[in-house]
């Protein structure tokens, strides 16, 4: 038996209603993809280009704001997601999707509740879902997954504010993951992460679904991030796809020309024309240190005791399965 694409879109087309003195504006122009079960798919696309719009609406999570803020909203084609139709979908539908749903919005690291620990914060999903969920547990599965996403487990204790942006990001993937979607949605999960661990944080992501037969839709401005990872790439331009199927088929056939650009810049032919770069780099000195357990030496206040609350097996110590209060 052929089994139902998790996600399904076909011709899409996805519009800002108009408000004050904006008028309407079209994100998405007949957007045609689909994921399979136990599927990794990137989204690539420059800045602009209707990637996080199309994240934000597939995720359930612009129809579920949509009383509060005017959100995006899909007026042209189909868009099915766990086998519910998204156009003009019903608020009372909504939960159902957001059970198997998993979504990293671009900005999640940085939205993270302040006065939380990172063992709170990654448990807390479950908590919400079940209050009588073990609270051991729950530190325990938080704990794998902060181990499993490349950070130390001595994050577990600290607030948000004492991690680097790539760190906090990370602490919101774990989130995403906790409740085991059936589809993870994350918008740029590696944003902030130092240049040499892109790859193995989406590595780890891939892993992690593709394990349980779960699928996850990746965006990334960086295509050399996915490249790893995922069996297919849609490109986003303007809107529109221009380039859908395995990366290195993508490159090799480019039938755009920001394609072609992608294709040179991964060659190297082309100066990178990735607007995200440089401000990443901050975030350089001490992710550098965790790869290689070496104490920090920058000016980040979370470096100097990062590794300290490590006992050094890789597991959780009770202290940080116990920073769920
Ligand atoms: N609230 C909004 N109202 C109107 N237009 C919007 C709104 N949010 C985004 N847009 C526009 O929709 C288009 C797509 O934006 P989107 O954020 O989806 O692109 P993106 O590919 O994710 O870019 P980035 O990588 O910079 O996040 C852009 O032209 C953007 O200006």
């Amino acid at each position: 038996m052929v089994e139902r694409n998790v996600l399904s879109a076909s011709d899409v087309t996805i519009e800002y209603p108009s408000h004050s003195v904006s008028p309407a504006f079209t994100a998405v122009k007949g957007f045609t993809l689909t994921v399979a079960p136990g599927e990794i798919v990137g989204l690539v696309g420059s800045s602009g280009s209707g990637k996080s719009t199309l994240a934000h609406v597939a995720s359930g999570q612009a129809a579920l704001r949509a009383s509060k803020e005017p959100s995006p909203k899909i007026i042209g084609g189909s868009l099915e997601v766990l086998g519910l139709e998204l156009r003009n979908i019903r608020r009372g539908k909504l939960g159902r999707l957001t059970l198997g749903v998993g979504y990293v919005a671009q900005d999640a690291g940085s939205k993270l509740t302040s006065n939380m620990t990172v063992a709170e914060l990654v448990a807390e999903p479950l908590l919400l879902r079940d209050r009588r969920y073990d609270r051991h547990e729950a530190g325990l599965k938080a704990a794998t997954l902060i181990d499993a996403l490349l950070l130390p487990v001595g994050t577990m204790l600290k607030l948000p504010h004492e991690l680097s942006s790539g760190q906090r990001q990370r602490v919101a993937v774990a989130r995403g993951l906790i409740l085991d979607p059936v589809l993870l949605i994350a918008d740029e999960p590696t944003a902030g992460v130092d240049v040499s661990v892109r790859s193995a944080v989406v590595d780890v992501i891939a892993g992690l679904q593709r394990a349980r037969g779960a699928s996850a839709l990746i965006v990334s401005h960086d295509l050399d991030t996915l490249r790893r990872s995922a069996d297919r790439v849609a490109v986003i331009h303007e809107g529109v796809v221009v380039g859908l199927g395995p990366i290195d088929d993508v490159l090799a056939d480019p039938r755009h020309p920001y394609v072609v650009r992608l294709a040179e810049e991964l060659n190297g032919d082309a100066p990178d024309a990735d607007e995200y770069g440089e401000d990443e780099l901050e975030d350089d000195d001490y992710e550098q240190d965790e790869i290689h357990d070496e104490p920090a030496t920058g000016d980040e206040p979370a470096t100097g005791d990062e590794l300290e609350t490590d006992d050094g097996d890789g597991l959780p110590t009770d202290d940080e399965t116990r920073g769920i209060r």
